[in-house]
């Protein structure tokens, strides 16, 4: 089977314009795919108007009782059957699920290395079976990032990990690729310049890329993530602007291709 995993950005989802936008375009595309998102700036919003204010270390969210109980309110909630119904409204059979609905993705807490994240959990299993019956019934999962501990815990996952650990899982059996869609138009030389897009990125430019400070905070989790899936057999990697899908998926240059191989870009 081929399959394209599509990971979408809170910026993208924050605006209801843009999410319908980007929705309408993904119903479109083409072959067997699964949607993944995870909301952080609406789940900031919500947590503050209950009191519950957000605490970041690094980009990534320290995740103590309250906020896990607002994150999965938020993903599992509010984004995820949103996202749903408006996928139903377009005709697409979607199916809202976290890490627990199914065991479709089991992850472990994150042991406290000089940092307590709190409920935040680290993949350990995907349940890939389940994926392959749902997508050979035609049902398209929309994974939100919360996952469990098949303890009862619930725990709050990155959601590029999670893109990144379907991608990995199921490139075992079947053609996989990854797309990292988000509010810019790629991974960019210059962030005010939407110009000014990298087209492709291979391990020698990300590391001079990153030794200049061109890229840095959440994008630097998004490119070990997509290195890391290259490496265990994912077949391409895409970051760009979620309006631009489409072109990416029928090959058009419009955004940035992350690759293992040397290229020399200079
Ligand atoms: N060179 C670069 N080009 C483009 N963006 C960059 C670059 N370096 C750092 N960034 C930052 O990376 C961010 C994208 O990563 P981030 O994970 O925060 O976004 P996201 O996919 O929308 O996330 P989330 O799912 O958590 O909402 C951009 O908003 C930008 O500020």
């Amino acid at each position: 089977m081929k399959i394209s995993i599509i990971k979408i950005g809170g910026n993208v989802i924050d605006f209801p314009e843009k999410l319908d936008e980007f929705l309408s375009l993904f119903a479109k595309f083409p072959g067997h795919k699964i949607l993944v998102h995870g909301g952080g700036i609406m789940a900031s919003r919500f947590g503050e108007s209950l009191g519950v204010m957000p605490e970041m270390v690094d980009g990534r969210r320290i995740t103590d009782q309250e906020t896990l109980d607002v994150v999965t309110m938020v993903y599992a909630g509010l984004i995820n059957k949103n996202i749903v119904a408006k996928l139903q409204a377009l005709k697409v059979n979607a199916i809202g699920m976290c890490g627990a609905d199914g065991n479709i993705i089991r992850s472990i807490k994150r042991p406290v290395k000089g940092i307590d994240y709190g409920f935040v959990g680290d993949i350990q299993e995907v349940n890939t079976k389940l994926i392959d019956h749902l997508l050979s019934g035609d049902l398209l999962p929309v994974v939100n990032a919360i996952t469990h501990d098949a303890k009862g815990q619930l725990l709050n996952t990155n959601a590029d990990s999670i893109a990144s650990a379907l991608a990995t899982s199921l490139a075992k059996e079947h053609q996989v690729n990854l797309y990292f869609c988000f509010n810019k138009s790629g991974v960019l030389i210059d962030e005010k310049n939407e110009n000014s897009i990298i087209p492709l990125i291979n391990e020698d430019i990300y590391a001079e890329l990153r030794r200049e400070n061109v890229i840095h905070s959440g994008m630097i989790p998004k490119l070990d993530n997509a290195f890391e899936a290259l490496e265990k057999g994912v077949n391409h990697v895409w970051i760009g602007k979620a309006e631009n899908l489409y072109l990416a998926a029928k090959g058009k240059l419009s955004g940035t291709t992350i690759e293992r191989s040397r290229y020399d870009l200079y």
